[in-house]
């Protein structure tokens, strides 16, 4: 097997006596896309900051491509990393061009790179107006731009679609699916991210510090196990159809005009699905399964709604290395 890209073993962070991160396992293989989630103080920028050797774990093990990224490998494995910074900040004097060929003379790196990066970034047009008058989005840009110098074959990227429109976001995501594609591992940290899950391999959502879940969505639905939302239009009483599902545990919702929004235990979704398919007065079926919000909201709330959040159990859905939480 090869070598995770990341790999956090138990690993604990205290400022003072503030713990920061506790007991925290996750890892991360070549080429895989992590949504690193959590409310404001979880502990994602520290994680962040512990991956990029910036301060040092105060317990446990943390390696990056092998090495203890504080240690005497630090400046060779900087080279392989690309971080973007949640609100990226620039010399507004100076243009998008000149702004990455500071960047990349920093890294040591020839200042050929700079016209291709902004071009693949879509600045090309812009390359040579000062910062100053660049937009939010065009900022975002030139933040990746930044990360991607010297191909880096891990990026951290901090709330990276905060304040971005649509289009932007989407380009945005357009570039982390590019990235993936080239076996480029991604960590994305947020809060939650609208959109997110069809561009992440895997979720970890951080609670006061603690892993309290990880996995891919699929795997984080088994363990929330959350009811599916089922919406359907009848041509008979909604009120009937609904009677009919209560013995699967199914808990309805008149939606008007025939419709029904049908909240259905996960272990009775075929059951039912084979019930309303029989059934000729149904006339339109539409299945959601828990978003990644909804499931964030529900692995978030254990720690909300517990008194001592230090006896959070976690969920541990990391079947490749068993090492989760
Ligand atoms: N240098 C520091 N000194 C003292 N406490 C710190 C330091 N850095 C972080 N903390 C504390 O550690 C905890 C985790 O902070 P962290 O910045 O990792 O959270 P976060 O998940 O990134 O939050 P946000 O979403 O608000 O950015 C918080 O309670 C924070 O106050």
């Amino acid at each position: 097997m090869t070598q995770p890209v990341i790999e956090m073993r138990a690993v604990g962070k205290r400022f003072g006596k503030l713990t920061a991160l506790d007991e925290v396992s996750l890892t991360l293989k070549e080429g895989e896309v992590l949504g690193l989630m959590g409310h404001n103080g979880a502990g994602k920028s520290t994680s962040m900051k512990l991956i990029l050797g910036l301060i040092r774990p105060t317990s446990g093990e943390l390696r990056v491509f092998g090495h203890d990224p504080g240690g005497a490998a630090a400046n060779d494995l900087r080279l392989r990393l690309g971080y973007l910074p949640e609100n990226v900040q620039f010399y507004e004097q100076l243009s998008g061009y000149e702004v990455l060929d500071y960047f990349a003379r920093l890294k040591r790196i020839g200042t050929g790179v700079v016209t291709p990066l902004l071009e693949r970034v879509g600045l090309g047009h812009a390359m040579h107006r000062r910062v100053k008058t660049y937009s939010k989005g065009m900022r975002q840009r030139l933040g990746l731009a930044q990360a991607l110098i010297g191909e880096p074959r891990l990026m951290l990227l901090d709330e990276p679609t905060v304040g971005l429109d649509p289009m932007a976001t989407r380009d945005f995501y357009g570039m982390v699916d590019e990235l993936r594609s080239r076996g480029v591992s991604v960590v994305l940290c947020s809060h939650v991210l609208p959109g997110v899950e069809r561009h992440i391999d895997r979720a970890a959502i951080l609670g006061q510090g603690r892993m309290l879940a990880s996995g891919s969505i699929d795997e984080l639905r088994e363990v929330a196990d959350l009811p599916l939302v089922m919406r359907l239009r009848t041509t008979r009483a909604p009120e009937s159809l609904a009677d009919s599902l209560r013995p699967h545990g199914v808990v309805a919702r008149p939606a008007g005009e025939g419709r029904l929004e049908l909240a259905v235990p996960v272990r009775a979704k075929m059951a039912v699905l084979r019930r309303l398919m029989a059934d000729p007065e149904v006339v339109n079926l539409d299945l959601e399964p828990p978003t990644l919000e909804s499931l964030y909201a529900h692995f978030d709330a254990t720690i909300r709604d517990r008194a001592e959040p230090a006896s959070a159990p976690a969920a541990t859905l990391d079947a490749q290395q068993g090492v989760s939480a």
